[in-house]
């Protein structure tokens, strides 16, 4: 067991890497998912099932949480690990995008930013301190700075004022967070979809000596080659020897992709939120298990699989599930999808580290778009 924060490449593929990240409570294997548990729990999961999965680490989030239960409240109780009954790994966002996309009556300026809950209209203020503040009561194993994500189309004097102040932000982060061995602080790259500001901001935040870099703005609705244009311009920038983590991504063919490109970790709720709304991720593509085609199929998901979500319920019956809305339904989805997910990121692993990482893209693409009729 490591005391320290570390990241070590073990191998690469063109751009693409295979490391891990070792840290007091585990290791994480990369490129990895990490399943969003956004407010000490992943939704419709018991933990113990998405550990069995092979996830190394999950989300969490400071926004959530410090609405409620509170995060003094969860320190009280031993931090966010023996709270959730999670003793591995977690990494927890700042609270600055769910401030922007959840929160009403928002004030936002060089301080921090104030809002009124969107539980209780409550009034709450979070700054650069604060939020990591809260992350180190939830005892949080990688800590993101607090940022301002801004919306794309948008100006460059609005993208550029909100890059630049997320570089302050980020310097005030990395103050109040101090020197704590096992764990570690990630800056956020903004910048828009505008190269010469990612790379400013790149170039900033790779002057902090971060133990990490995250890269934020995207999958914000942008296209897919516009996300990956910009992780072309800026990931050339960021350290070689240190984590990169897109957040909020993705689809199976966006972490295939962005792979390619030099990314480590994930985050995305779609597994999570499609698996509650009826959506399967397969080896074959997304199947819609609400569509009236799957009424009388007995075959399961997919009987290759090791997950019993996959392997050993008709889609007859999944589809019986969602069109009645019981709950066994979301849950069995949502199993399956983490399932994929994890077998998607242990492939993408495997390839790396045996140098024939195009080759693994060419053919889950092929099987996506062959599906399983
Ligand atoms: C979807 N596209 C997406 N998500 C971005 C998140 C949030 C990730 C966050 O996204 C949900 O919150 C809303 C998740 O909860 C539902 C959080 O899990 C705990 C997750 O935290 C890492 C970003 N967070 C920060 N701090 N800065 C970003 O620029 C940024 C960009 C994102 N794009």
């Amino acid at each position: 067991m490591t005391e320290r924060f570390s990241f070590s490449l073990l191998a690469t593929d063109g751009r693409a890497r295979r490391g891990e990240i070792a840290m007091p409570r585990g290791i994480v294997r990369t490129p990895a998912f990490m399943p969003v548990g956004t407010a000490g729990t992943v939704k419709a999961m018991y933990l113990d099932q998405v550990r069995d999965l092979g996830a190394d680490i999950i989300l969490g989030n400071v926004y959530h949480l410090m609405l409620r239960p509170g995060a003094e409240r969860v320190a009280r109780l031993g931090g966010l690990h023996d709270f959730a009954r999670w003793p591995h790994p977690i990494l927890t966002d700042s609270g600055g995008f769910q401030v922007m996309s959840l929160a009403e009556l928002r004030k936002l300026d060089e301080t921090g930013v104030t809002f009124r809950s969107h539980v209780d209209g409550s009034v709450h203020s979070l700054t650069p301190e604060r939020s990591i503040e809260i992350q180190g009561l939830l005892d949080s194993d990688i800590q993101m700075q607090l940022d301002e994500c801004i919306r794309l189309p948008a100006e460059r004097a609005e993208i550029e004022r909100a890059m630049e102040l997320s570089l302050r932000w980020a310097e005030r982060c990395r103050v109040a967070f101090g020197d704590q061995p096992g764990k570690a602080m990630f800056g956020i790259v903004q910048g828009g979809d505008l190269a010469d500001l990612r790379q400013r901001s790149a170039e900033r935040l790779a002057a902090m000596d971060l133990k990490g870099y995250a890269v934020g703005g995207l999958a914000v609705g942008e296209p897919q080659e516009v996300m990956l244009a910009i992780l072309d311009e800026t990931l050339p920038v960021l350290p070689q020897e240190k984590p990169r983590y897109l957040m909020g991504v993705g689809t199976p063919d966006d972490i295939i992709k962005s792979v390619a490109r030099g990314i480590d970790m994930f985050d995305c709720v779609m597994p999570t939120r499609a698996g509650r709304h009826g959506l399967a991720y397969t080896r074959f593509g997304k199947i819609n298990l609400k569509n009236a085609r799957h009424a009388d199929d007995p075959r399961p998901l997919d009987e290759t699989s090791d997950c019993p979500a996959a392997r050993d319920y008709s889609r007859a019956y999944l589809h019986h599930l969602v069109k009645t809305n019981e709950s066994l339904g979301g849950m069995l989805l949502t199993w399956n999808n983490l399932a994929y997910y994890q077998q998607l990121m242990a492939g993408i692993r495997a390839a790396i580290e045996a140098k024939r990482y195009d080759a693994f893209c060419a053919e889950v693409t092929e099987a996506w778009a062959k599906g399983d009729m």
